[in-house]
Formats: structure tokens, sequence, C-alpha cells
């Protein structure tokens, strides 16, 4: 999907949410017995209207073993084509290895996008952007608590690292094919990142169960073409326990969607 069409399935769903799949079976409600594929498939029917995107998180699947592969790639397929698929697999390795990970995201699996840890540098990148059409979402600064022992350090006498790696991601490829995840738990600091990198997207986790602030985010952090994918994994999947778990992921989803409509109305410029 090429950012031109993932700006318009923006305007026209007036949404800029990307909904989680980290399915924990534990977290199944009863009477799906445990079958991860048929509460994907119930999740994905019930908020596809509200969200142009889903984010699997392939340790979810990997943990499962063969299954759980099977699953997974049952899983894009059944979400088709109309939403931006991101395989959450924050990889990067030696250029050659690379470009394995990024087969089995782009061929193998058949995702839009895969998320890559920048730490082993460009050529550990570059095998991600040579996919016409495919995205490599770069961590830039993550939502965890512990982005706070190197991402915020300066580099010798310069910016700190996650304004480095924006600064010099950005050399290795254009806002058509690279992203930053950015996370929400630091909405301070989205003006700052947004200056650091005007026109690329940025796929946006920490809302919900992690309580980020979505406002500011957008306030901050909105471009002339949206520039922001806001993924909420948790406060969707799991917002009822029981047999009215997918009513209650519609409801989150619209909740958020609608939140995302008037923050497009105030802060689009
Ligand atoms: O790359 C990511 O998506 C990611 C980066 C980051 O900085 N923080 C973060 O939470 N994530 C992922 O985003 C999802 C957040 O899940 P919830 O906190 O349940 O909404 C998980 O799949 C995380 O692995």
């Amino acid at each position: 999907m090429t950012r031109q069409e993932l700006f318009s399935a923006i305007q026209r769903k007036r949404s800029f949410l990307c909904v989680g799949l980290d399915t924990d079976p534990s977290k199944i409600p009863g009477q799906l017995n445990g079958d991860v594929l048929a509460f994907n498939k119930a999740i994905i029917d019930a908020t596809r209207d509200y969200c142009v995107a889903y984010k699997p998180n392939t340790a979810f699947y990997e943990a499962l073993g063969l299954d759980g592969m099977r699953i997974l790639k049952d899983t894009i397929d059944y979400i088709g084509k109309e939403h931006f698929i991101i395989a959450d697999a924050k990889r990067g390795d030696i250029g050659n290895t690379s470009g394995y990970y990024a087969s089995f995201a782009f061929h193998t699996l058949g995702a839009d996008a895969i998320t890559v840890a920048p730490y082993m540098g460009a050529d550990s990148v570059q095998p991600f952007l040579n996919y016409p059409g495919k995205w490599a979402i770069v961590l830039a600064l993550t939502s965890n608590p512990g982005s706070d022992d190197f991402q915020h350090g300066a580099v010798g006498d310069a910016a700190p690292l996650y304004a480095r790696v924006m600064q010099r991601a950005q050399t290795w490829g254009s806002p058509e094919q690279l992203m930053f995840v950015c996370g929400a738990t630091h909405p301070e600091k989205f003006a700052e990142l947004r200056q650091l990198a005007p026109e690329h997207f940025f796929l946006v986790p920490g809302i919900g169960a992690q309580g980020g602030d979505l406002d500011a985010v957008c306030r901050h952090g909105m471009n002339a073409e949206c520039g922001l994918l806001v993924n909420s994994s948790r406060g969707i999947l799991y917002a009822a326990p029981d047999a009215g778990f997918a009513e209650a992921a519609r409801a989150a989803a619209h909740e958020l969607q609608q939140q995302m409509e008037a923050a497009l109305k105030n802060y689009l410029p």
C-alpha cells in the first residue's frame, strides 16, 4: 500500500487506528476453546470499519509453534488487501540475514510493513527497503520504560539517540517506504519528533494499556497527510472477557475512531 493509498483510507474511514493483534490464548473467552484464529476473525470482523491497519505481533504466533505460523498467515489473508498490515517483529541483523527476515514478512506473510530495530545500522535496514510498495518501520522512541536506558541518552555531544536514529534513517529511506515508531507515552516529545521527521508516518503504540496520551500525540504529531497510525492492542482485544468480547472490541475501536475523527478535524493542517 502506498502512502497516498494509506492517506486516502484515513480520509475515507476518518480514522488512523491500527488494531494490534497480540492474541494471548489464555485471554480468549472460554466458548472459543483457545481457537486463536476464530478469535482473530471475530475481532477483525468487529473492527474493520473503524481502523485502517492491523498489527499482528509475531511473538504471540511464534510462541504457538508451527500452528502459530499457520494462524498468523491465515489471519493476514483474512484481513485482506483493504487494510495496511504490519508484521510487528522488530527485526534487524547483518544484511544477508535481514534479507530473509524481509522475505518472510513480505513474501511469506504478505504484510505491507515490518517493524525494524536500527541498532545494527544502515546495511541491516536496507534489505527491508528493497520491496516496492512495502515499508520498514524503524524504532525511534519506544513506549516502554526501558526507552530511558539508551534512547534518551546523548551520543557524544550530539543529540539524543532517538534523534540521531531519525536523522540518519531518513537518508536510508523516503517517506514512501520508511516510518518511525514513536511511543504515545512520550507526548511531550511529539512536537520535537515531528520536527525531526516532518513527512514520515509515525506508528504510535502505547495508548490504552500503557497509558499514552492520544490527544497530545495528535495535536503535536499530525502532518498534512495525517502521518500517524495509532495502535491499540489489549484495549481492544480484551475490552470484555466473555461472550460479548467482539461487541466490546467494536465499541472500543469505535470510540477511538471518534476521537481520531475529531483530531483530524482539529489538527489536520
Ligand atoms: O513496535 C511496536 O509496535 C511497539 C513499539 C513500542 O515502542 N511499544 C509497543 O508497545 N509496541 C507494540 O505495540 C503493542 C502495544 O500493545 P498494547 O499496549 O496492548 O496496546 C505491542 O504489540 C507492542 O509490542
